[in-house]
């Protein structure tokens, strides 16, 4: 049976913000997103980050999406890929990062691949995969190496796979056909992972704990709305959330989001654009 969490636990899980913080202090998100396919899901996972607090919120994608997101939000700090290396993802005592990777990965392109499995050995931050970078550790190679970011406490994975990728994850594993509330939990327990299964109502996992968040809207069912979700529980992992926690706020957050939008722009028109600048009304509820 599924839990769902009460108003006073999702506050609780906001990090508290610092009046004395600086952009570092507050929180370094990476995003590691955009192939020339799908350049536009870096830019809103990033300007999702910006929106849910990360302090620094930068881009590697690939060359051909850079001078899009640059021109999406000139604050972004974007880059190549090609002229990029894990060394930038590194947090430090008082510098929390984060990376979020996947967002716009096409899963049979080489480079998007090697990305997504470097990632698991080589961010040594909390850890989002999502998108693409699902479709590279929905393989027996991706799970042993998702198993062994684990074994070497690299820092903590969260996947957030919506129904089609939770299936080709589960196929991977051996896991056999079932609800989103029960693949969640055998996902996680796979991987050594959060897993959160998106959809009208997603179940969030560590393989002990099972939450859900129904307060969505099908407002939120448009291209590009998992592309933000990524962005905003990234943004909340490298703001030192604890990571189930920022798996959990970040889902209610991103459908509060999407009830604002809709009550602003109706349930047809909502694009994922909407639910980016709805979120200080998400953050209104949250704390208010
Ligand atoms: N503006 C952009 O650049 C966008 C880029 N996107 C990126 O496009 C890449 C491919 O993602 P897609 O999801 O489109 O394609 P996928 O190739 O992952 O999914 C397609 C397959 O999964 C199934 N599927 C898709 N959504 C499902 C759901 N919610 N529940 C159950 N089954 C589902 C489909 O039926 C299909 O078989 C990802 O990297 C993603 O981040 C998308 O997020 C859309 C917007
Ligand atoms: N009918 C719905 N009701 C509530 N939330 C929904 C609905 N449909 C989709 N969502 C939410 O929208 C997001 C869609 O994510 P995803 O399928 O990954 O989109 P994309 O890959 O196009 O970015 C998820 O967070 C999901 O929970």
């Amino acid at each position: 049976m599924a839990e769902h969490w009460s108003a006073q636990q999702l506050a609780g899980a906001l990090p508290p913000l610092n009046p004395l913080a600086n952009k570092y202090i507050r929180g370094h998100l990476h995003v590691v997103a955009g192939c020339s396919r799908y350049p536009g899901a870096a830019a809103l996972c990033a300007a999702a980050g910006q929106r849910a607090g990360a302090g620094y919120t930068s881009v590697a994608c690939s060359p051909e999406a850079v001078a899009l997101v640059r021109a999406f939000r000139p604050s972004l700090v974007a880059s190549s890929w090609d002229d990029w290396n894990w060394n930038a993802v590194a947090a430090a005592p008082r510098h929390p990062a984060a990376a979020v990777v996947g967002p716009g990965f096409d899963g049979e392109d080489d480079t998007c691949c090697r990305l997504a499995l470097e990632s698991l050995t080589e961010a040594a931050t909390p850890l989002l995969l999502d998108g693409g970078a699902l479709r590279a550790l929905a393989t027996p190679y991706g799970l042993a190496r998702a198993q062994a970011r684990g074994r070497a406490q690299r820092g903590p994975l969260v996947l957030t796979p919506h129904g089609g990728e939770a299936g080709a994850l589960a196929r991977a594993t051996g896991i056999d056909d079932a609800s989103p509330a029960e693949t969640a939990p055998a996902l996680a327990r796979a991987f050594g992972a959060i897993v959160a299964v998106k959809g009208p109502t997603t179940f969030i996992s560590d393989g002990q704990r099972l939450v859900e968040v129904n307060e969505g809207t099908a407002a939120l069912a448009k291209a590009g709305t998992g592309d933000v979700l990524a962005g905003i529980i990234g943004a909340l992992l490298a703001q030192g959330a604890e990571p189930f926690a920022a798996a959990v706020l970040g889902c209610t957050l991103h459908a509060w989001a999407g009830n604002s939008a809709a009550a602003s722009h109706g349930l047809r028109s909502v694009v994922p654009e909407d639910v980016i600048e709805a979120l200080p009304d998400a953050f209104k509820q949250l704390e208010g």
